[in-house]
């Protein structure tokens, strides 16, 4: 990969390469824009097939969370990390403290959270090295967990995109074609079973997909059968990139509304759903639940304040689907747009001096 080639094309900030021998850490943290302000995103571990495929997974994954908070409201840039490595074998104590010093290192430009392979229990090794961590334990004040949270703000989005699909925002008796039923789809699988929704699920790990029939009736399939499945509504769940050129031909399925970051493989994917009439629910507009949940910690956690604002996904789905109708263009572009005039406008807004500490003018005393 030309990394500084893609990192102009796309505007990064910073690229951190971390290594420790002791703990065979080896992780990529990427800083996308700080415009809005510090870089909040989870940390990713995954066993990647490249070092190279790791690399373009933390730039897309960081990139995804400066548009994520923008679109949320929140006064945060985007960062993400990737640890390579298996999260069921590879994972040591050293190796999250080691990582927890280059995040302190970061001195704020970055605050991390848990994403895929990820847990609390390690948020809390890297908070024994620096306080720029959130979704650590509640014992903390902390928000503990942030997947049931993301799980809520994808239901609430995913009933504002049936409204628009089907004209009612009810989703009894709808079918739901789930894939990946782990830590946030459960909880969402939860939720629509609870409003009677029929739930068609898959994933890589049987256990998984065991309990979900159990728990909720849901009829289980292959995973490479989900794609093509008899349903209402497409929740990609599981990794990124499910929308592309082999399963859109499959898709029966009028809306998809999801918590997977990057569902689209490539944008002209989006154009592809859009022009074939399905309501797409933008991937990073739709899961920003967890982050706005994790972000409030910063101003001291309040689980109610928090929920408040999960709630407003539905408002903000409804919205990017407003100016996809009004300016003629996929929702996936709609959501672009309102995240980056929200950036354009604090990056223009007028900025005043204040003495802040770290003007040359302190030093003056
Ligand atoms: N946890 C959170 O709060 C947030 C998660 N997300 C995104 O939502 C997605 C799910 O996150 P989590 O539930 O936390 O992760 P998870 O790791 O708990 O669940 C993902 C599930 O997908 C399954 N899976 C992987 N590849 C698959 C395949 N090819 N076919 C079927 N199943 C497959 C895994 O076995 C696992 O059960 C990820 O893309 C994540 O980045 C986005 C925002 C917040
Ligand atoms: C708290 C998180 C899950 C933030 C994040 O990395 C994400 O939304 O993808």
């Amino acid at each position: 990969m030309e990394i500084f080639k893609y990192l102009e094309k796309y505007d990064y900030e910073q690229v951190v390469i971390c290594q420790d021998k002791t703990s065979g850490l080896k992780a990529i943290i990427a800083i996308h824009d700080t415009t809005l302000g510090p870089a909040l995103g989870g940390t990713r571990m995954w066993t990647y097939a490249s070092e190279d495929a790791a690399i373009e997974d933390a730039l897309r994954l960081a990139k995804g969370m400066t548009y994520k908070n923008a679109a949320a409201g929140l006064n945060l840039g985007g960062g993400k990390t990737v640890i390579i490595g298996d999260p069921k074998k590879d994972k040591n104590e050293e190796m999250f403290r080691a990582f927890g010093r280059y995040v302190q290192g970061l001195n704020g430009r970055y605050i991390t959270a848990e994403d895929v392979g990820t847990t609390v229990a390690d948020m809390d090794l890297i908070h024994e090295e620096t306080d720029y961590v959130t979704g650590i334990s509640p014992a903390f004040g902390s928000s503990g967990n942030p997947s049931p949270v993301t799980a809520y703000g994808v239901y609430v989005g995913m009933k504002a995109a049936a409204k628009a699909a089907f004209g009612t925002d009810s989703l009894e008796g709808k079918v739901v074609a789930v894939q990946g039923v782990g830590n946030v789809a459960y909880h969402l699988c939860k939720h629509l079973h609870e409003e009677g929704a029929q739930l068609i699920v898959t994933d890589i790990n049987k256990e998984a997909v065991q309990r979900a029939v159990n728990d909720f009736g849901a009829k289980a399939v292959e995973p490479d059968e989900i794609y093509g499945v008899e349903c209402d509504i497409y929740a990609p769940c599981a990794l990124g990139a499910t929308v592309n050129d082999d399963t859109i031909p499959q898709f029966k399925c009028k809306v998809i509304a999801g918590s997977a970051n990057n569902q689209l493989k490539e944008e002209r994917h989006g154009d592809i759903i859009d022009e074939m009439g399905i309501v797409y629910a933008p991937d990073y507009v739709i899961n920003a639940g967890g982050v706005i949940n994790v972000a409030d910690e910063l101003y001291g956690y309040n689980a109610e304040r928090a929920m408040k604002k999960v709630e407003g996904l539905y408002d903000t789905i409804e919205k990017v689907i407003e100016i996809s109708k009004r300016d003629g263009i996929p929702t996936y572009k709609a959501a672009d747009r309102m995240a980056e005039e929200r950036i354009e406008r604090m990056r223009n807004s007028r900025s005043q001096f204040l003495q802040n500490g770290h003007h040359i003018l302190s030093r003056k005393k």
